[in-house]
């Protein structure tokens, strides 16, 4: 296929191997090229940031969909080796999702030099969490970002929120060294059974798969905890003069139903960091005991500019509750957006 031959939709997208047959890619005049990058082994979480690229891309648009596995980001050789690599029926994927143009570069061309000596260095966003569990992962992987927006030149590019903290870390890169592209994050695709897609869940057995279930369950404990303990306080704001009807009661002889509108009063705003946690740490807890047991790398609630840890008596904003965890060889993470104060 020809990398003029682009921008006709419905039809395979070029398959381009090299930067000069990226360079050549025509862009239509005025035309906004929107760039998804991946791995490969393409699902539909990969479709779903290519189809909103393409609606960002609008239909005069570009969208260039990279598939690169690339060895710098990854620590254990094993990891890499088995990494899946399905070319064929990723271009297939890309071209129902509306791709124009899919770049598959050989590790020589990234990297025509050998291993660059160069890199972008993470800072400690980049040792935190996922940092700490795979060292120097994150430097490997804002090195081939930065390649890979040098090589498309995009207006736009789509990361998921599956990887939050990759995300965070690419729009800081973008941010403190003036890539000036827009970034833009997706919401994280899921089985119905609740687990996050990834190229890693082919790895699961059926048995291996039931107990890494309890990632989305142990999100979603903590979110209902969140929201349950929030409601409870709404309806203490929402009662108006709740004190006062407490005082009513009282001097009405009513104690018990003067005590239980105090404890509606005195609920706290929020579900309170500590309490989410610990809703989804019994989750987790729970698995840890099932056969085959879940290991549990790390469950956090962070803040998303920078991933440090939320302070106990933090009850307003946006935070994450991120979790890692090994199910026989399988490494899988998971994470799920939180605003505490939501009805306050
Ligand atoms: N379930 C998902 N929902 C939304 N975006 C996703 C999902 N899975 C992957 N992505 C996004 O797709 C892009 C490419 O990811 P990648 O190719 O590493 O896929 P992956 O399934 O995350 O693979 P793995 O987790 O095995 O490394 C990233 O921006 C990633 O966040
Ligand atoms: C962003 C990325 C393509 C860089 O290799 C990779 O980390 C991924 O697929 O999420
Ligand atoms: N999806 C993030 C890329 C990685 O696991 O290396």
């Amino acid at each position: 296929m020809n990398a003029q031959d682009s921008g006709t939709r419905g039809t395979t997208p070029s398959l381009l191997h090299t930067a000069a047959e990226l360079d050549a890619l025509r862009r239509p005049a005025g035309a906004r090229r929107v760039v998804v990058m991946t791995m490969g082994a393409l699902h539909e979480g990969h479709a779903t940031l290519i189809r909103t690229a393409r609606s960002a891309a609008g239909p005069a648009g570009q969208v260039v969909v990279t598939v690169f596995v690339n060895p710098l980001q990854f620590g254990e050789a094993a990891d890499l080796d088995r990494y899946p690599r399905t070319l064929h029926a990723d271009l297939v994927v890309a071209a129902a999702a509306g791709a124009d143009a899919v770049f598959a570069p050989s590790v020589d061309e990234v990297y025509p030099g050998g291993e660059p000596q160069v890199r972008i260095t993470a800072g400690p966003m980049g040792e935190r969490l996922e940092g700490a569990a795979r060292p120097g992962h994150f430097d490997g992987m804002l090195t081939v970002v930065a390649k890979l927006l040098h090589l498309t030149r995009p207006d736009e590019a789509l990361y998921g929120q599956k990887d939050a903290q990759q995300l965070a870390l690419i729009r800081r890169m973008v941010r403190d060294l003036n890539f000036g592209v827009e970034i833009t994050g997706v919401a994280t695709v899921r089985d119905p059974d609740g687990l996050a897609l990834s190229s890693r869940n082919r790895f699961l057995s059926a048995e291996e798969r039931r107990t890494a279930l309890a990632l989305p369950r142990s999100l979603f404990a903590a979110r209902d905890r969140l929201a349950a303990q929030q409601a409870l306080h709404e309806r203490a704001t929402a009662t108006t003069a709740n004190a006062s009807r407490v005082a009513g009661l009282a001097a009405l002889g009513e104690s018990r139903a003067a005590a239980d509108t105090q404890a509606v009063t005195l609920a706290r705003p929020s579900g309170g960091p500590a309490a989410v946690r610990a809703a989804a740490r019994l989750v987790l807890e729970d698995a840890s005991k099932e056969q085959p047991p879940l290991a549990v790398d790390y469950l956090a609630l962070v803040d998303p500019a920078d991933f440090t840890e939320i302070p106990d008596d933090r009850e307003h904003g946006e935070a994450i509750l991120a979790v890692a965890a090994r199910v026989g060889a399988t490494r899988l993470i998971d994470n799920i957006p939180l605003t505490f104060g939501a009805l306050t």
